[in-house]
């Protein structure tokens, strides 16, 4: 498995896989790879951008990358889970002040500025305008005001680096989120298929839990009726005698985090006690 080393995927990727069981050990900032005990897997450290040729040449087998660079790579990998992080887009820019910005018309002879050549060239013969392409490393952002280009073509998330760089959004070129991507040859073998279907079910269960919430609480048996009205949970909530109180019984129930306050103050009114609320790791359902 191939996982970024730094940059912005980095803490959110192992964060995840770390929560979905798969323990790192606590060499993960130092060393390139780990191997992880129990679980036959090895995990390289290596650069997002670098991801998806390791992944199409066999190099690993899956791994987690952006939709961009992979789309970038132009290699034919096959998403397997979105990770909800990483969300940004591929989108051209220009000077706010330029004709471009005002009337949003680009015409051939427009000079581009992007760490993404392959989908901005792609962009433009799209649309059959005749683009120069000019590479950067990064900080596309400053090639208009250094009359290097006219437009760039780069990631936004929040639009704040190009409102700070007075540049406008003119159009999207792709869209983005960090994703699980492997092969379809990896997929063809029934038993790596089986493996990598285990660790993304238990990083798809991280995710499930994410913002969920588990309540506890004591409640008088015959106020369960209420309970299932504040609760509707999976399913409704599991109730579970209290040895030694015929009367009274504990409920538990996974509940959305924004529903907690309401669910506790709820509980609170028809008498329970004991009401206890936890962060969920992984939801399996
Ligand atoms: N502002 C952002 N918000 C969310 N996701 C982003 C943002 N910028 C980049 N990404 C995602 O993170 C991936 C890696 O970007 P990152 O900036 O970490 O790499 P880099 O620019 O090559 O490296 P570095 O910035 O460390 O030199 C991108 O390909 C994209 O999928
Ligand atoms: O729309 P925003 O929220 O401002 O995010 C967009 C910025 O984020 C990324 O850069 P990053 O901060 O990763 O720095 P980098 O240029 O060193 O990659 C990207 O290259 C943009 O510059
Ligand atoms: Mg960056």
């Amino acid at each position: 498995m191939a996982i970024p080393n730094k940059g912005r995927l980095n803490e959110r990727s192992i964060e995840l896989i770390t929560k979905a069981g798969i323990n790192l050990g606590d060499d993960w900032g130092r060393k390139l790879n780990i191997k992880v005990p129990d679980l036959d897997l090895e995990v390289f450290f290596v650069r997002a951008q670098d991801i998806p040729i390791f992944i199409d040449s066999g190099a690993v087998d899956f791994g987690i990358t952006g939709q961009d660079v992979t789309a970038e790579a132009g290699k034919e990998l096959k998403n397997v889970l979105n990770l909800r992080f990483g969300q940004c887009r591929l989108s051209i820019a220009a000077p706010e002040e330029s004709a471009i910005a005002r009337t949003g018309k680009m015409e051939d002879g427009i000079r581009v500025a992007t760490s993404f050549p392959y989908l901005t060239r792609k962009y433009f013969e799209d649309r059959g305008i005749s683009a120069e392409i000019v590479f950067v490393q990064g900080a596309a952002e400053i090639m208009p005001q250094l009359g290097v280009s006219d437009a760039i073509s780069d990631l936004v998330a929040t639009g704040s680096t190009l409102r700070m760089n007075r540049l406008k959004e003119i159009d999207t070129v792709i869209e983005s989120e960090a994703s699980v991507f492997t092969t379809q040859k990896v997929l063809d073998d029934p038993d790596k298929k089986d493996r990598i279907g285990e660790i993304v079910d238990a990083i798809r269960s991280v995710l499930d839990a994410d913002g969920r919430k588990y309540v506890m609480a004591d409640v008088q048996k015959s106020r369960l009726k209420d309970v299932e009205r504040i609760i509707p949970g999976i399913g409704g909530p599991t109730v579970v005698n209290i040895a030694g109180n015929d009367d009274w019984v504990a409920v538990q129930a996974v509940i959305s985090g924004d529903d907690s306050y309401r669910v506790v103050s709820d509980l609170k009114k028809i008498g329970a006690k004991g009401i206890l609320t936890m962060p969920i790791e992984r939801l399996v359902e």
